[in-house]
């Protein structure tokens, strides 16, 4: 067993909580040789079902859970915390879209991110979860100046396997056979679900399958993915949220396979003539616990247009929030 490290996770004991800390506490995120120290954070009303929350956690007896830290300071939450999942924020309801939350959720960011910067571990790996996820993160990271930015990204890998899962029903393929597949831009309906570099069992996808249902089913299905689970559910998805936020960090933390990329919300810099600035959905691949975006993708027509389409959006949501980054 190594050493135990610190991972903190904000709105532990809201839906998506319920489902993600578990599977942190099992060793599903960073290794069943890899013991977990929760630093658990909820607002003061919440702390009771926090508390229950922490019963069961302890119950569990997980082999890998070497402590809990339950608390409602930020301060607490965030002290020398190796990981750090931002979750807490509201979710939408029917009919919304998610930057109709920026500006419930956005005043969140500020504070955490300046927390983190203050007492976090300087190589934190900071996941931003709570909607709308990639102007959260920007937030987070405009107020922790003693960051590295890159130190913060936002989930776009619930969409990515939303990608794998329709690609593999179209194919009569395991989701495990689909490789490169990527999600540009924002976690939103602009995201755009590109599958012009991937393979499905060594094929280009784009030969087994027809451009109609790529540009009018595919696209659009993973894009509105989200609504169609609260449709249904009455409530936004949480488990598959919960396991794209394992993927997402165990990714980061252990390294994507070779051959093989993922898709992460992460400060643009320039590559792919999306300009600095945004948190942005790239493909990345990640070793020794750094990610890289994949460069050298050539980008078709159809394809500049989407991306340029959700950057636009990501650039309206920034100068919405602008005055909550820190001076
Ligand atoms: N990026 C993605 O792919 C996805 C993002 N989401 C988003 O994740 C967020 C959480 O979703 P759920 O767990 O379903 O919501 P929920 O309402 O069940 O839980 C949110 C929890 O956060 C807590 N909270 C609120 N403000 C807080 C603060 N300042 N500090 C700490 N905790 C705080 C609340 O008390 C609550 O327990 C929502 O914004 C939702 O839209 C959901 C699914 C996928
Ligand atoms: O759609 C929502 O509001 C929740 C979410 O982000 C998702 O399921 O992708």
């Amino acid at each position: 067993m190594k050493s135990p490290v610190r991972v903190a996770v904000t709105g532990a004991a809201g839906q998506i909580g319920y489902a993600l800390l578990f599977r942190i506490a099992a060793g599903d995120m960073l290794g069943a040789d890899q013991p977990v120290i929760l630093h658990l954070l909820e607002i003061t009303p919440a702390l009771p079902a926090l508390q229950g929350v922490v019963m069961e956690l302890n119950d569990c007896a997980f082999p890998t859970l070497a402590g809990v830290v339950a608390t409602d300071d930020v301060n607490v939450a965030f002290k020398d915390v190796d990981y750090a999942l931002l979750v807490g924020a509201r979710p939408r309801g029917p009919g919304m879209e998610r930057k109709d939350l920026l500006e419930a959720n956005g005043a969140i960011f500020a504070p955490q991110g300046k927390a983190l910067s203050d007492h976090a571990k300087r190589d934190v790996k900071v996941l931003v979860v709570g909607n709308p996820a990639n102007t959260n993160a920007l937030i987070a990271q405009q107020n922790a100046p003693s960051l590295d930015p890159k130190c913060f990204t936002a989930m776009v890998r619930l969409d990515h396997n939303r990608a794998l899962s329709q690609l593999a029903e179209k194919t009569g393929a395991h989701t495990t056979d689909i490789k490169k597949v990527t999600i540009w831009g924002n976690h939103s309906s602009t995201q755009y679900p590109d599958i012009h570099h991937t393979t499905v069992k060594g094929k280009a996808a784009t030969d087994l399958i027809d451009q109609a249902w790529y540009a009018d089913t595919f696209i659009p299905v993973v894009q509105q993915r989200g609504a169609a689970i609260i449709k249904a559910r009455g409530a936004s998805s949480a488990a598959s949220a919960a396991s794209a936020a394992v993927d997402h960090m165990r990714s980061w933390a252990l390294g994507t396979a070779e051959g093989d990329w993922v898709s992460m919300g992460i400060p643009s810099d320039g590559s792919y003539g999306i300009a600095p600035g945004v948190i942005y959905g790239y493909p990345v691949a990640t070793k020794g616990g750094k990610y890289e975006i994949v460069q050298g993708l050539e980008i078709n027509a159809f394809s500049r247009e989407r991306m340029a389409a959700t950057e636009k959006e990501l650039r309206e949501e920034r100068a919405a929030v602008e005055h909550l980054f820190a001076k």
